[in-house]
């Protein structure tokens, strides 16, 4: 039987969010977290370090804290999405200022296309994704099937 190319994974109806914003968007991102906190009190939140922090200060809710992410925490939540622990972000990268740990920032930008979790980069996508019907149902999203790949290459490279 041929494997499938891709399998499903369901996204719950109480979504583990990462929640991650470049300097010049923190502020924008914890205005968004209190103005929606009666949303985002309903699921799983973490974020990197300072993220995390400023959130939890504003809002009162809780906030699993990873490392900063010039320090590797935006490793550790493209890590967490490969393992299945984020199916859900909302990452206000700063289109204006140079970061010192771009590739991580790109690292996870491509993690979270490759397993297909909901992306917003900016508030206007973060508003339209809160307010999906999603949001209260459990979505399929689409991973590339990894065994049959890695079978497939195991197979090629012999
Ligand atoms: O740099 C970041 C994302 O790339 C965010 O890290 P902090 O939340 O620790 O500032």
């Amino acid at each position: 039987m041929m494997e499938q190319k891709f399998v499903d994974f369901e996204i719950g109806k109480q979504k583990h969010i990462a929640l991650v914003a470049h300097d010049g968007k923190k502020a924008a991102m914890v205005d968004w977290c209190d103005k929606h906190k009666e949303i985002l009190k309903n699921h799983f939140l973490c974020g990197t370090g300072t993220t995390a922090r400023l959130i939890a200060e504003r809002t009162g809710l809780p906030v699993r804290a990873y490392n900063s992410g010039p320090l590797g925490g935006d490793q550790q939540i493209g890590a967490k999405i490969v393992e299945g622990g984020i199916d859900f972000m909302v990452f206000l990268w700063d289109p204006l200022e140079a970061q010192p740990h771009d590739p991580d920032v790109k690292a996870l930008l491509r993690i979270a296309v490759v397993y297909d979790i909901p992306v917003a980069n900016n508030l206007a996508t973060a508003d339209f994704m809160l307010t999906s019907r999603y949001m209260e149902e459990t979505y399929s999203r689409k991973v590339l099937n990894f065994t049959a790949a890695v079978e497939e290459r195991v197979e090629k490279m012999k």
